[in-house]
């Protein structure tokens, strides 16, 4: 048998998905075959503004299909041995923790809590843990919150531990298990504990509730005078691990940097290097996991998983980091906000396994340390000669980056803080103007200038040639919050289509990292279908106004059924929408849950893309900034307590400009089917060869797609569109229609 120290620790296993790929090739050969259509008709027909529009929009999506089969082709999934590792436990490096939280508003402490206390019982040899907490709104809450949540772990943690139980966050815990959990065979014993736990834990969610109603600063001097926008760098050792060693708790950190009115701060890019710089002074552990503040560990296993990719000694050259899929908690039935992203995850992240790796997302993430510090992968000739320029003036951090670029890791029972690394070191490294004249944000650390600062540093990374991986373990690696209602998920979506265009007009975007880099082809291809989801808004947007024009100023930009050519949109139409269903089923899901998704798929790209593309054309103008909007989270996904369960996934609606396509594109539907039908009523053609049953096929389908707009037209409320919004979208409507009849005279 062999030595258990040699079995591999993982295994990259190609996944063949025949059909899907023969159904990818499907939609490529029909959408090639309309596009030759559109030009035979030009050639033979002499142009036309409305089948030159066709024309474009498909080349479009023909284009960005091309992208999307190019990235799945070759599909592979990683397995990886926990348990082979454990046996090695004496060779599992520190790792140093990241939690971000910004808004204790939009972010109630007690989730960050529980995310916290879900790191903190992980499995992993607790003194070669570091748990670190950003805070950037500077709250007293957070830190009471995480004080006191420190006493609930050191009985917690033991429980989880001694019991193995899987989820370690107890909100879900208890939530997923109520009192039924309690089954038969249980000891009494055991329930006793587990009744205590369930005590314990809802006096620490009251003591949490209740601060956050006070005012802290009179316990808490060293918050007094904060305000989120302006206060000095505030750091604490939570807890220390000092004697308790691996059985113990990961030592916990508060960090809240130096924040003044007047600097740029750079949103979660600048907390996540400020927390980089205080971790490499205090621990500097060789591998960093960061989470947002709602993304609790599912899988207590799941360093152990990182860990098989990132120690393999032969692919330890090659990966840069691994990348755990984003889930979510609690999500509603039937998926409304088509915001679970699991066929996303499923069907197309996964193929860039077989390319250089799937993209950073923000969450879920191991990097190496070296490879944040701008290490490339062959180590780089005098790159520790221009430390100095990179790293900023602290001569005991450039000690440190020096160690973590040759990999010598931090004695782990040195103790947090000491001379050599006092609190005033690490307030130096935490304060507003420390980064000027270094390259953090531009080569070191999170890179600033995209509100997706993810996609931006992980395609860096690629771009000097490294690799990274999709790790997909069972049970899920983190469960988030997914935001439900319009308004929080539309801004959710915006910023991340804003965040990608950032990245692709910049000169850090794809096809430069291809040119002048080391990105690989199908790579950059890859990047480029993800950056241009929000340009996409642009032709689909044309391609919602053309059968609406054509129903109103009686004319076709799809093939009349009599012609042969008619199969091409409509098997199109088909194949495409049966691919779809089939990833849903395959990924276990309702034939609803694809209807949803296909649905907020138009909404989201009408509106949130659409103003996610003006956002970023008012950059490059010069006349605006983007900005980073905290998404809200709750608990459970009905983010108010008052919401009554049948309101639950009901779309919601507000004020701001995002709903206005889309509700304009619903009116001219409307008014574009009641003209088109009364126009074929009055000539009494009912062949239906005569009629336009392309165009009316498509305006249906879309009156369906934005169903939530026409039912929020009736609604009141915040189920309701609002009167502006509805006078803005009819006077949109006016022009489009008289527009179209002008035409038609
Ligand atoms: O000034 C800020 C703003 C945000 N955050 C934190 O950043 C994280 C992500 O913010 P969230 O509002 O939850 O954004 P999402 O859209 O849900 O996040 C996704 O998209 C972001 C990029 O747009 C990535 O940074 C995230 O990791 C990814 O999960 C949260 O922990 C925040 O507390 C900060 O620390 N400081
Ligand atoms: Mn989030």
């Amino acid at each position: 048998m062999a030595n258990s120290n040699t079995l591999p620790l993982y295994q990259k296993v190609a996944v063949k998905r025949r059909v899907h790929r023969a159904l990818d090739i499907t939609i490529l050969s029909l959408l090639v075959l309309l596009l030759t259509y559109r030009l035979f008709f030009l050639h033979t027909h002499g142009f036309s503004w409305l089948q030159a529009t066709a024309f474009l929009s498909e080349s479009w999506f023909t284009f960005t299909w091309l992208l999307l089969v190019a990235t799945r082709w070759n599909f592979f999934n990683y397995k990886t041995y926990p348990d082979r590792l454990l046996k090695r436990v004496e060779e599992l490096p520190p790792i140093d923790i990241f939690v971000t939280t910004a808004d204790a508003a939009l972010e109630p402490p007690i989730i960050t809590v529980n995310t916290v206390l879900s790191l903190l019982a992980v499995d992993y040899p607790a003194d070669k843990l570091t748990c670190y907490v950003s805070n950037d709104g500077g709250s007293p809450v957070i830190f009471y919150a995480l004080s006191e949540a420190l006493n609930f772990a050191k009985i917690w943690v033991p429980f989880c531990k001694k019991n193995h139980v899987q989820v370690r966050a107890p909100f879900r815990y208890f939530y997923n298990n109520k009192d039924d959990y309690l089954v038969a065979g249980d000891s009494p014993e055991f329930r006793h504990e587990w009744t205590k736990m369930k005590d314990e834990y809802e006096k620490l969610s009251q003591r949490i509730g209740q601060a956050a109603l006070r005012d802290l600063t009179g316990e808490l001097p060293h918050f007094s005078n904060v305000t989120s926008n302006n206060h000095p760098p505030i750091i604490k050792v939570i807890w220390e691990n000092k004697e308790a060693g691996i059985d113990g708790l990961p030592h916990l950190i508060y960090v809240s940097r130096e924040k003044k009115p007047e600097h740029q701060h750079h949103y979660k890019a600048g907390a996540m290097n400020v927390l980089t710089r205080v971790s490499g002074l205090m621990t500097n552990a060789p591998y960093i996991l960061n989470v947002d503040c709602d993304m609790f560990v599912n899988n207590p296993e799941i360093l152990l998983h990182g860990m098989c990719l990132l120690r393999d000694a032969i692919i330890d050259k090659e990966y840069a980091f691994v990348q755990f899929p984003q889930n979510f908690y609690d999500g509603l039935k039937d998926d409304p906000y088509g915001n679970q992203f699991h066929v996303l995850m499923e069907f197309i992240m996964g193929g860039t396994n077989g390319l250089q790796g799937p993209c950073y997302m923000g969450t879920g993430c191991i990097h190496r340390r070296k490879i944040l510090y701008g290490q490339p992968p062959d180590g780089g000739s005098n790159f520790e000669v221009e430390l100095h320029k990179r790293f900023g003036k602290s001569e005991k951090l450039k000690i440190s980056a020096v160690d973590a670029l040759r990999r010598i890791a931090h004695n782990p029972s040195r103790p947090l803080l000491s001379e050599s690394h006092s609190i005033e070191a690490l307030k130096e490294v935490a304060s507003c103007d420390y980064e000027y004249n270094s390259s953090w944000g531009a080569q070191v650390g999170w890179l600033y200038g995209s509100a997706a600062e993810d996609l931006l540093t992980g395609l860096r990374i690629h771009q000097k040639g490294w690799k990274s991986a999709l790790v997909v373990p069972k049970p899920k690696a983190f469960l988030g919050c997914a935001p439900s209602g319009g308004p929080t998920s539309l801004t959710q979506q915006r910023r991340w289509v804003t965040g990608q265009l950032e990245v692709l007009f910049s000169t850090k975007s794809p096809i430069f990292a291809l040119i002048f880099g080391n990105l690989q082809l199908r790579q950059c291809m890859f990047y480029l279908w993800l950056s241009l989801w929000g340009i996409r808004s642009v032709p689909e947007l044309l391609y919602t106004l053309l059968p609406a024009y054509c129903l109103i100023s009686d004319s076709r930009f799809l093939p009349n059924v009599r012609e042969l050519a008619a199969c091409i949109p409509l098997l199109l139409f088909v194949v495409y929408n049966v691919q779809q269903l089939l990833q849903y089923m395959e990924t276990g899901q309702s034939f609803r849950a694809w209807w949803n998704n296909q649905k907020m798929g138009r909404v989201n790209t009408m509106c949130s893309y659409l103003f996610g593309v003006i956002g970023i054309v008012f950059k490059l103008l010069g006349l605006s900034e983007t900005t980073f909007e905290v998404t809200k989270k709750g608990l459970s996904t009905s983010n108010d307590e008052d919401e009554v369960k049948e309101d639950l996934g009901r779309f919601t609606f507000d004020e701001s400009p995002l709903f206005v396509p889309a509700t304009t594109i619903m009116m001219i539907q409307l008014m574009a089917l009641s003209i088109g039908l009364s126009r074929s009523m009055e000539a009494r053609s009912y062949v239906i060869t005569e009629l336009p049953m392309g165009e009316m096929i498509c305006s249906v389908w879309l009156v369906l797609c934005f169903w939530p707009f026409l039912k929020g037209m009736f609604a009141k409320g915040r189920f309701g569109i609002p009167w502006p919004t509805l006078c803005k979208s009819s006077a949109f409507t006016l022009l489009f229609v008289l527009f179209a009849l002008t035409k038609n005279e």
